[in-house]
């Protein structure tokens, strides 16, 4: 059966699926983290155990945790899921033909759980000892024949459940293109997904899950900023509208900023009438409504975006939390994503520790904050909403 998907931001949380760091995370070196889009070098058995304390707290409010290199692994028992997936894998122009072709045949070769971990920790050129061809020889040996996929622990990004659909997205960095072929391989092939309606796809305009709010049942909003294009919001607006899976789309224009890569680095939602937010955006923030007429997509010149998003969810006023207490503590709290947290149940989330004065905010108005531990996990410019793709939430109607 298709999984239900969800309809809004803070509806109880059935199932998500997370990743658990591991070896894609030994992959980083000083060399190589800016481009693999982290800050720092994480120390992997922390952000495991890190990690951990998020799933367990995931677990203890009844959450179904599915771990995205389980749902690989049995996904890839599957003879053409392996076959597709060793394809694309492989035809990266870097690789040439000889090797190429050597790849083809040992990734071809290998048990479900060794290709999942190949094809999330990538390959490096010293790794391979059988074969010796001009680009193995020329290429350094600490270069990847096969990229590691070190952000694939934001797992929110590469996919999207909508109601009783997925939107699997476009990514915009190059260093995460990859990931999205393998949402796309598990939605296609392992039987707790097959079957289920998709939208959007990997090949069309960009569009990145961290952009996408849920804001409650018939509205979504998108922000438009260094991930996702105002091509990949009018796509995804035209086929949600089209299929009736919301009647107001928000396109929220955003900064085009690290600090800011996705909408939900800068608001989340805590309540179906509330948000945290990071005040020194949320002053300017504007929305343009997108709403269907006949066979055109309507859109409204830009107002506040609290104003419009209320008037679309039908309800008084989008409440404001601030993101801490002055303008230097709220910079920092946001950098470390004291507002990218992940509502399990309504006034109920899940928060970064370390953002004391952010959470101590949220506690004075009344939400249940559980907090985990970051220092490690923090170092890839992300929190709670980003490492966990909701698969099923059950709204109060
Ligand atoms: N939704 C999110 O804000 N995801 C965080 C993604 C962080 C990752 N290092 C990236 O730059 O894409």
């Amino acid at each position: 059966m298709t999984p239900r998907g969800a309809d809004s931001e803070t509806g109880r949380l059935e199932a998500v699926i997370v990743h658990r760091p591991g070896a894609e995370l030994g992959r980083l070196t000083p060399r190589n983290n800016d481009q693999l889009l982290f800050d720092a070098i994480p120390w992997v058995a922390r952000a495991q155990e890190e990690h951990d304390a998020f799933t367990d707290a995931l677990r203890r409010h009844d959450v179904e945790v599915l771990y995205l290199l389980d749902l690989l692994t049995e996904t890839l028992a599957s003879d053409d899921a392996r076959t597709s997936v060793v394809e694309e894998t492989t035809e990266n122009l870097r690789l040439g033909v000889g090797l190429r072709a050597y790849l083809r045949d040992a990734l071809g070769d290998l048990e479900p759980e060794r290709l999942a971990t190949v094809l999330t920790a990538g390959v490096r050129n010293d790794e391979v000892s059988g074969v010796a061809s001009i680009v193995t020889s020329l290429l350094a040996h600490e270069d990847f024949l096969i990229d590691p996929l070190p952000n694939l622990l934001f797992t929110r990004d590469s996919s999207v459940w909508l109601p009783g659909h997925v939107a699997v997205t476009s990514l915009a960095m190059p260093a995460r293109v990859r990931e999205t072929r393998l949402t796309g391989l598990i939605y296609t092939h392992h039987p707790r997904f097959a079957g289920a309606p998709r939208l959007h796809g990997p090949h069309l305009e960009h569009l990145e899950g961290g952009d996408v709010l849920l804001l409650g049942p018939g509205v979504m909003a998108v922000g438009v900023g260094e991930r996702t294009t105002p091509a990949g919001c009018e796509r995804f607006a035209d086929q949600v509208l089209r299929n009736g899976l919301a009647h107001t789309v928000l396109a929220v224009p955003i900064a085009q900023d690290r600090a800011t890569m996705h909408l939900d680095t800068i608001l989340t939602m805590l309540d179906v009438d509330t948000v945290v937010v990071y005040p020194h955006a949320a002053e300017g923030l504007r929305a343009y409504a997108i709403t269907t007429g006949g066979d055109d997509l309507h859109v409204a010149p830009p107002r506040s975006f609290f104003d419009v998003a209320a008037e679309a969810l039908g309800i008084e006023k989008l409440h404001r939390i601030d993101t801490g207490l002055d303008p230097v503590t709220a910079e920092r709290e946001q950098w470390d994503d004291g507002n990218n947290t992940l509502a399990i149940a309504p006034r109920v989330a899940v928060a970064y520790e370390r953002n004391e004065q952010t959470n101590a905010r949220l506690i004075d108005h009344g939400i249940d904050v559980i907090t985990m531990p970051g220092s490690e996990l923090g170092s890839g410019r992300g929190g709670p909403r980003c490492m966990s793709c909701p698969v099923e939430r059950v709204s109060e109607s």
